[in-house]
């Protein structure tokens, strides 16, 4: 017989017989409350509900309904919520006026999310897309192409105003070149930068699979697409030099969008910034294909094995809209 079959140093089978050598086989791939934060969106009307067409069992809440959804999550363990806002009756304009203004939606919830929830970590998404009348995630010029200090003085803008109606994570998704430094400037000037941080979308790209979230929240571009901001998805460079690039400007947590498909920014970028926590964002269109994926059973398993998988590659926290689910799961568990 062939002698590699009987050697015994290429015998691995020993180390993974019980299932508990098997999980110390996967160290740092566990999915816990922390590790999870879970997206909302936020509507003007406080006690309205609307279900998603495009996005199974995710709604759209008015505060006063989210405040009852929060109360069943948190108490089954939710640590932590990612706020958009959804304006129907306030304009949009070029400028995305209705973003920080007092009526805005989230500007609004924030105090009241704060106090009700104390526990809670509160982020908010910050970009100008769900309020600009063109609907991209800048200001323009007459010509149509990205103001770029303009729009970097406005998601400032924003993002402090939301800072100082509670938020304790500003999380820009806009992908203006130097934001971060402004956004944390800003919060020094106003004494927050130790009671906010600044979550950067760094590594956002291009992706396909961002349609069922811009049909929730109305905010396609009226005109042209987002390659001009957001990254190629071939870009392993641009994401290498976009990470760097907020580290020094002060971000205190990147991210990687979409999940699944760019594991291997993921484990690139938590090998050259182990120091900074990093959040890995499963986007809409990730969420629609793990629903459609079979029955529930297979569904559970399936995106089970794709979080380990993100945990694995680096991810620290990851951003998804099964949070309901995945807390049904953990207390199971335990
Ligand atoms: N700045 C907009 C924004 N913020 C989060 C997402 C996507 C989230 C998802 O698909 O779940 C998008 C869409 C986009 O950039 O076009
Ligand atoms: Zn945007
Ligand atoms: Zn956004």
């Amino acid at each position: 017989m062939n002698q590699l079959f009987l050697s015994a140093e290429h015998v691995l089978q020993g180390g993974y017989f019980h299932s508990t050598l098997r999980k110390l086989q996967e160290p740092n791939t566990s999915i816990e409350p922390h590790n999870i934060m879970y997206p909302v969106f936020l509507l003007e009307d406080d006690n309205e509900v609307q279900h998603v067409g495009s996005m199974p069992d995710v709604c759209r809440y008015g505060i006063e309904q989210l405040i009852k959804r929060l109360h069943q999550l948190v108490e089954k363990g939710l640590k932590s919520i990612l706020i958009f806002g959804i304006v129907n009756t306030l304009e949009k304009d070029a400028s995305g006026t209705a973003a920080d203004c007092p009526e805005n939606p989230v500007i609004k919830a924030l105090p009241r999310l704060r106090a009700t929830f104390p526990d809670l970590l509160i982020a908010c998404d910050v970009c100008l897309c769900p309020y600009t009348s063109h609907g991209h995630c800048g200001l323009l010029t007459s010509t149509g192409a990205i103001d770029h200090a303009a729009s970097v003085r406005r998601i400032a803008e924003v993002a402090l105003a939301y800072a100082k109606a509670g938020a304790h994570i500003v999380a820009p998704s806009d992908m203006m070149d130097n934001r971060i430094k402004a956004i944390k400037d800003a919060l020094v000037a106003c004494k927050l930068q130790n009671q906010v941080s600044v979550l950067s979308y760094s590594c956002k790209f291009a992706s396909s699979m961002y349609g069922p979230f811009r049909d929730t929240m109305k905010s396609s571009p009226m005109e042209g697409d987002r390659k001009c901001y957001q990254l190629p998805p071939g870009s392993a460079g641009l994401a290498a030099r976009a990470a760097a690039r907020d580290v020094a400007e002060g971000a205190d947590f990147l991210m990687v969008k979409p999940g699944l498909p760019y594991l291997d920014i993921v484990r690139q970028t938590k090998d050259k910034y182990p120091t900074h926590p990093l959040f890995v964002y499963q986007v809409s269109g990730e969420y629609t294909m793990i629903c459609r994926s079979g029955d529930s059973t297979e569904v559970q398993s399936i995106l089970l094995e794709t979080l380990t998988s993100m945990r694995r590659a680096g991810a620290d926290c990851i951003i998804t809209y099964f949070a309901p689910l995945l807390l049904d799961i953990i207390s199971k568990k335990h």
